[in-house]
């Protein structure tokens, strides 16, 4: 299956909390496109040839103003996502943790947003794959899959260690 690629970054920091470090992630709601209303990291396709690391510091600089090194962002998963109904929509994830960067989060005409604690994402207001990887990968684990969407926007399989672009 065709398979256009996407670069997703996953900004953390370290808050103190009544003397107590928290370690937060960053991530936005989506204002406009595929998604719009769910809260995403910032990210999108790659342009022409763009590699997913360059793809990745571009999008975070568009989508919310932050500036970060390509050598800051930390791979965290490859995942291709299969859409059985809307082919059109099939994409290959690569997926970054970055915990160094320079400004602050602003919101742009595509992305609000907002710091949540590691140990409270909101899962259910994100794309429905998150629960499945994210909180793992966001500890230290590097997430290989094929997660197929279906109708509804809805997980229909899962093959783990392999990201399968067709
Ligand atoms: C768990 O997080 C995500 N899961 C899934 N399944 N998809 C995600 C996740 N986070 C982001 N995405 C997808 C959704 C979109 O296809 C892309 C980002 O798309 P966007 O429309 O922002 O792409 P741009 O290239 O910025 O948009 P333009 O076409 O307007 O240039 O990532």
């Amino acid at each position: 299956m065709a398979m256009f690629d996407v670069a997703v970054v996953y900004l953390t920091r370290t808050v103190d909390v009544a003397g107590r470090p928290q370690r937060q992630v960053l991530l936005g709601r989506k204002l406009t496109g595929l998604g719009v209303g769910r809260l995403v990291g910032p990210g999108g396709k790659l342009e022409p040839g763009e590699s997913p690391r360059e793809a990745a510091v571009r999008e975070v600089a568009e989508e919310i103003g932050v500036v970060v090194e390509p050598d800051a962002l930390v791979p965290i998963g490859e995942i291709a996502y299969p859409f059985v109904d809307e082919p059109r929509w099939s994409q290959f994830s690569h997926a970054y943790r970055c915990d160094t960067f320079a400004g602050e989060p602003t919101a742009s005409d595509e992305l609000a947003p907002e710091w949540f604690d590691l140990d409270a994402i909101p899962l259910e207001r994100m794309w429905a794959d998150a629960a499945l990887w994210l909180p793992r990968a966001l500890a230290g684990e590097f997430v290989r899959a094929t997660l197929a969407f279906g109708a509804g926007d809805r997980v229909v399989s899962v093959q783990w260690g392999v990201a399968a672009r067709s």
